[in-house]
């Protein structure tokens, strides 16, 4: 069991966007902008789908760890932290998906 957790991954983003352009990855894409680093989050969420239907396990593994550290970049960039997704997702855990489904306006 890894005890590696999101919060981390979370410190070492907003650590290494001070960073270097030319050392850090993570500098270079919070540098070139948020439409820049939402487009890579979203071919990263095609490459993860990829994997998910058609390849295997160590590729979804691999593609969904590029999915949520890159997801990390954007909601860096926009100023949100992880705390405030979290606690949507605990808002959400009041219902089940399909109560919420069911009661949306139409
Ligand atoms: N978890 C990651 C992580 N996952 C993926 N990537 C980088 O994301 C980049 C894009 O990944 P791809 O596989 O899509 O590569 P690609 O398709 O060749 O990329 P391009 O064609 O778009 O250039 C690669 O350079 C990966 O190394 C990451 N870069 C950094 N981290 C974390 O951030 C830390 C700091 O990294 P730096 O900011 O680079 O110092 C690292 O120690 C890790 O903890």
């Amino acid at each position: 069991m890894s005890d590696f957790s999101l919060s981390d991954l979370e410190r070492i983003v907003a650590s290494r966007a001070k960073a270097s352009p030319e050392e850090s990855w993570t500098a270079k894409l919070v540098a070139s902008g948020q439409a820049k680093a939402a487009k890579k989050l979203g071919e990263e969420a095609v490459e993860t789908v990829i994997a998910a239907v058609s390849q295997g396990r160590p590729e979804l593994v691999g593609e969904s760890a590029d999915l949520l550290y890159h997801l990390m970049v954007v909601l860096n960039i926009a100023g949100i932290p992880l705390e405030d997704v979290l606690e949507e997702l605990q808002r959400r855990t009041a219902q089940s998906g399909l109560q919420e489904k069911a009661n949306r306006p139409s």
